[in-house]
């Protein structure tokens, strides 16, 4: 039976470690965070990330966009956010509405702001290796910190991860990648004889393409490390990517969900904006 990872219990810690370091440094962090109102999900993580804010000492600022609001109308609020001294961290939660360019406008953000990493700039620090005091994106991120926390080095691995977004696979596959092991990406496109073929020596498989139940026990190796981006509802029950009951069985560790990477993102997030803050006042 695997380990659980538990990214619950961790961000937990993490939190309150966090918090005693923004009380320590006399700073006042403030993140100003975009989204789209009527995105139910939306809605739902950014008053994640407001509460899990207010309880370390980040204080947060909403600016909730129209539905007709266009790509220039967004490009011109991150620029004002840029140039406010009191803002040191801008979040883009994605998607914003249809007709806006998400990636256009998460490159649109000061790369020392860019809390996110979702800007071509820090995604550029982050695939040459050197991500120095720009951030990394949240969820791959918490990923790595997880990985850490359990003593599980990539060195050397055979790492598989499935799922190219901008904001989980191909910064995931980097962050491994940077961890020095053997990375294979796919996404829609791999065939599926591919993939499977990829996974059944894969020592590590990280997973986030938002298809509940999208790999099962027996497309993997004995002792996997199995990591469970995935965030579907089923029968009204949050439900992974990887089914869980038959992965656990053969997994050495595995994230549940919910309760695994989600909170993790969260607590990263925090982090990377009180690195930031930090980072502002330092270089000022
Ligand atoms: N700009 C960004 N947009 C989006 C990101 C992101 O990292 N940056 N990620 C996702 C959603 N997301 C954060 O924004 C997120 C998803 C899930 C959770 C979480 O803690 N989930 C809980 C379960 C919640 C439930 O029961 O519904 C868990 O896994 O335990 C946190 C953050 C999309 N957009």
């Amino acid at each position: 039976m695997a380990t659980i990872l538990d990214g619950k219990a961790l961000s937990k810690d993490l939190k309150i470690a966090l918090a005693d370091k923004v009380r320590e440094s006399g700073l006042s962090p403030k993140l100003a965070v975009v989204f789209d109102p009527k995105n139910d999900g939306s809605r739902l993580y950014v008053g994640m990330k407001q509460r899990a804010a207010a309880k370390v000492g980040i204080a947060t600022e909403d600016i909730a966009v129209a539905d007709d609001v266009t790509t220039e109308a967004v490009l011109k609020i991150v620029a004002d956010l840029n140039a406010d001294p009191s803002v040191t961290g801008i979040l883009v939660q994605a998607p914003l509405p249809e007709a806006v360019n998400d990636q256009q406008v998460f490159s649109a953000i000061a790369p020392e702001k860019d809390v996110d990493g979702l800007g071509a700039f820090n995604q550029g620090m982050l695939f040459g290796d050197q991500p120095g005091e720009y951030a990394v994106a949240a969820t791959p991120q918490g990923v790595m910190t997880m990985l850490k926390h359990y003593d599980i080095d990539p060195y050397g691995k055979k790492a598989v991860v499935v799922g190219r977004s901008q904001l989980f696979g191909r910064p995931m596959a980097a962050l491994l990648n940077n961890a020095n092991a053997t990375v294979t990406l796919a996404h829609r496109y791999t065939p599926r004889e591919m993939l499977l073929d990829s996974l059944k020596d894969a020592d590590i498989v990280v997973v986030g393409v938002g298809i509940a139940n999208f790999i099962t026990g027996d497309q993997i190796k004995d002792g996997a490390v199995l990591v469970d981006v995935g965030m579907n509802v089923v029968d009204g029950k949050a439900t992974g990517d990887i089914e869980f009951a038959s992965a656990e069985k053969k997994a050495s560790f595995i994230t549940p969900v919910p309760g695994g990477v989600g909170p993790m993102t969260i607590a990263t997030l925090l982090e990377n904006t009180f690195a930031a803050a930090l980072n502002q006042e330092k270089n000022q």
